[in-house]
């Protein structure tokens, strides 16, 4: 049974959140910027430059690089990235610690899932499907669905309204600011879970709860269900 209160829905940001997928992301980049001659990036640098989605890493990039880039090149180069990531996409990515258990609970709970990523949809399927969450998945909206990215609502509301529901009746659970602007603007009441792609503490991104991991989203829940006043930021 639902625990009186909780949400209909949870809608999950993927990269930082639920899987760390940094390495491949990494490594694919890496791939195509050789292919462009352009030398390689670190990990710790490419892992800061995640969650706005494949455009805006590849602008990160070039700048990194000091290489101002127009918007043709710059899809050209997100294509090829793409390819070459959905490629591998699950070769280096790792769950992060509970989210099996977590999302198995919170479905046997009656409480629908789904994720909201700015990564696009293909490679969303394939990481979910090779760590066996895509069944559990009512939705799944890829930061190619067609709305602009996170930190714009349309891809949350866009994941509402293949659900049927309200953004009231949900809760968003993400890393970045990216997450908790999107799901505020949107409507939806949002958890910060700490240890993903973000410089910023959980407890600074403004959102509603923030929890240290994702093994704390049920207490986050019920917290939220009683109208607890979020922590003081
Ligand atoms: O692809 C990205 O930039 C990050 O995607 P996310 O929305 O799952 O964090
Ligand atoms: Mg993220």
């Amino acid at each position: 049974m639902k625990p009186a209160g909780w949400p209909r829905a949870i809608l999950f940001d993927l990269d930082g959140t639920l899987v760390d997928s940094a390495p491949d992301i990494h490594a694919a980049l890496n791939q195509t910027l050789e292919s462009y001659g352009e030398p390689p990036l670190t990990l710790e640098a490419v892992t800061k430059m995640i969650g706005r989605g494949v455009p805006v890493l590849i602008e990160r990039a070039y700048a990194a690089l000091g290489i101002e880039i127009d918007p043709a090149t710059r899809d050209r180069v997100a294509e090829r990235y793409t390819k070459l990531y959905e490629a591998r996409a699950t070769e280096l990515t790792v769950l992060m610690a509970g989210v099996s258990d977590l999302l198995r609970d919170l479905a046997a709970k009656g409480v629908r899932l789904g994720t909201v990523t700015n990564k696009p949809g293909a490679a969303t399927r394939t990481v979910l499907e090779h760590f066996g969450l895509l069944d559990l998945m009512a939705v799944v909206v890829g930061g190619d669905a067609g709305p602009p990215r996170k930190p714009e609502p349309g891809l949350i509301l866009h994941a509402c309204r293949e659900l049927g529901i309200e953004p009231g009746e949900a809760v968003f659970v993400g890393d970045s600011e990216n997450d908790v602007l999107a799901a505020r603007a949107a409507g939806m009441a949002v958890v910060a879970v700490a240890g993903g792609y973000t410089e910023l503490m959980p407890e600074a991104l403004g959102a509603d709860r923030a929890i240290d991991r994702l093994e704390e989203l049920p207490a986050a829940l019920l917290a939220l269900a009683e109208g607890d006043a979020a922590p003081d930021l």
